[in-house]
């Protein structure tokens, strides 16, 4: 858990559907072999998908874009067919399955259904799946809409903590000014997503789209906020993908405010509920707090409560105050077998091991590290 990336990957309609020629199927599979070499790097890709109101309308026939949200509605739902079939069978050519994730902003505004969508979708990524998420049109109304799938794919990065959001567009990044009405427009190459001269230069969209530069720039400050870099990009060269995973910078990069590690740990103690307590003894308690280290099987005496791996759970020295909280590598029934038993004895007791920890560092805030209280569980 600890030591794979997470990368939601939006792609959006005019370059999945060849500008409304239909769905580039040449396109998405150099796409998919890229991806399927980052899963091999050891990063999980959620994929954020748009193109189905314009690939309904291939479908259907229809030349115009049509104004009323009924017709929409059933182009999307008619090209949503079209999309996840093109998926699946992209990636069926590696032996690997993809799963339809449809959302809507209830999903995402509700905690319950917030948690359960993130539960599903690491889970997904856990099985070896690659999620292809778009918003559930049929049923969204202008008034609940995220409106566009650039803000959608950044609400997915923040449900999964994801490390990197990339935008793949139809320009090769950010430019100072709209590049198809100035072309002397020059390439923006790094920038702090919470910069407001890049709003300013960012316009609106194409045709097919809905929001251009501008939702793509409000989603990488959305995505800053747990701690994901944004990259916007041409996806009309598939090799960006693994340009980005070498450290080489192709298009546009926008930055969170703080690290990326504090902005997410910042985000991972506003946003999940505890489930559980782990009580340290003195010693782990020294270090998890003063040598900054992750919290080991052998530093726990006592677990309370009900939870699964991967949830957030408090914890507490021997007196109950709360030291830090974390996502946990173990269930509740795993994290009670292991108490007081070293690393090493982790795959005796349970006759399995996921990691050698029981919260890794880079998974836990220490209260003083982001200097801001935790949330009530
Ligand atoms: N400052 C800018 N830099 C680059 N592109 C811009 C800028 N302002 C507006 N745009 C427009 O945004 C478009 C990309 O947005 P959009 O059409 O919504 O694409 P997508 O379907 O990939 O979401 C570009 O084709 C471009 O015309
Ligand atoms: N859910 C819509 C998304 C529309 C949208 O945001 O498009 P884009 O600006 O191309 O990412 C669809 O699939 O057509």
């Amino acid at each position: 858990m600890a030591d794979r990336q997470r990368w939601v990957i939006k792609i959006g309609s005019a370059l999945l559907t060849n500008d409304g020629r239909g769905l580039d199927c040449a396109l998405m599979q150099a796409w998919v072999d890229r991806m399927v070499a980052l899963r091999e790097r050891g990063i999980d890709v959620v994929i954020v998908s748009s193109g189905a109101v314009a690939e309904g309308m291939t479908r259907l026939g229809w030349q115009q874009r049509p104004d009323s949200v009924h017709e929409l509605q059933a182009a999307a739902a008619v090209g949503q067919m079209g999309l996840v079939q093109a998926w699946e069978s992209r990636f069926q050519k590696h032996q690997l399955h993809t799963a339809q994730v449809l959302l809507t902003h209830d999903d995402l505004s509700d905690r319950k259904r917030y948690l359960n969508a993130r539960s599903t979708l690491l889970t997904l990524l856990g099985f070896g799946v690659v999620p292809v998420v778009n918003e559930n049109d049929t049923v969204v109304t202008d008034e609940i809409r995220f409106g566009d799938n650039d803000t959608l794919a950044a609400l997915v990065a923040n449900l999964i903590e994801a490390d990197h959001l990339l935008i793949l567009t139809d320009q090769d990044g950010l430019f100072d000014a709209d590049p198809r009405s100035n072309p002397q427009a020059q390439l923006i190459r790094e920038a702090q997503a919470s910069d407001p001269r890049i709003a300013r230069v960012a316009g609106g969209g194409g045709l097919l789209g809905r929001g251009g530069m501008a939702t793509k720039v409000r989603a990488g400050k959305l995505a800053a906020r747990s701690g994901a870099v944004t990259t916007i990009a041409s996806g009309r060269s598939p090799e960006v993908l693994i340009e980005l995973a070498d450290g080489r910078g192709p298009g546009t990069t926008l930055l969170p405010d703080t690290s990326p590690m504090n902005a997410r740990k910042q985000w991972l103690a506003g946003h999940l509920q505890m489930r559980g307590r782990l009580v340290l003894d003195e010693g782990a308690v020294r270090r998890v707090r003063e040598g900054g280290s992750s919290l080991l099987p052998v530093g726990v005496t006592d677990v309370f409560g009900q939870f699964s791996r991967g949830e957030m759970v408090a914890c507490e020295d021997a007196a109950g105050q709360r030291i830090a909280c974390g996502l946990v590598n173990y269930d509740a029934a795993d994290a009670r077998r292991l108490c007081g038993r070293k690393s090493g004895e982790i795959a005796d007791v349970l006759g399995f091991m996921n990691e050698e920890e029981l919260i890794h560092r880079d998974n836990m805030v220490v209260f003083e590290e982001v200097g801001r209280l935790m949330p009530d569980d």
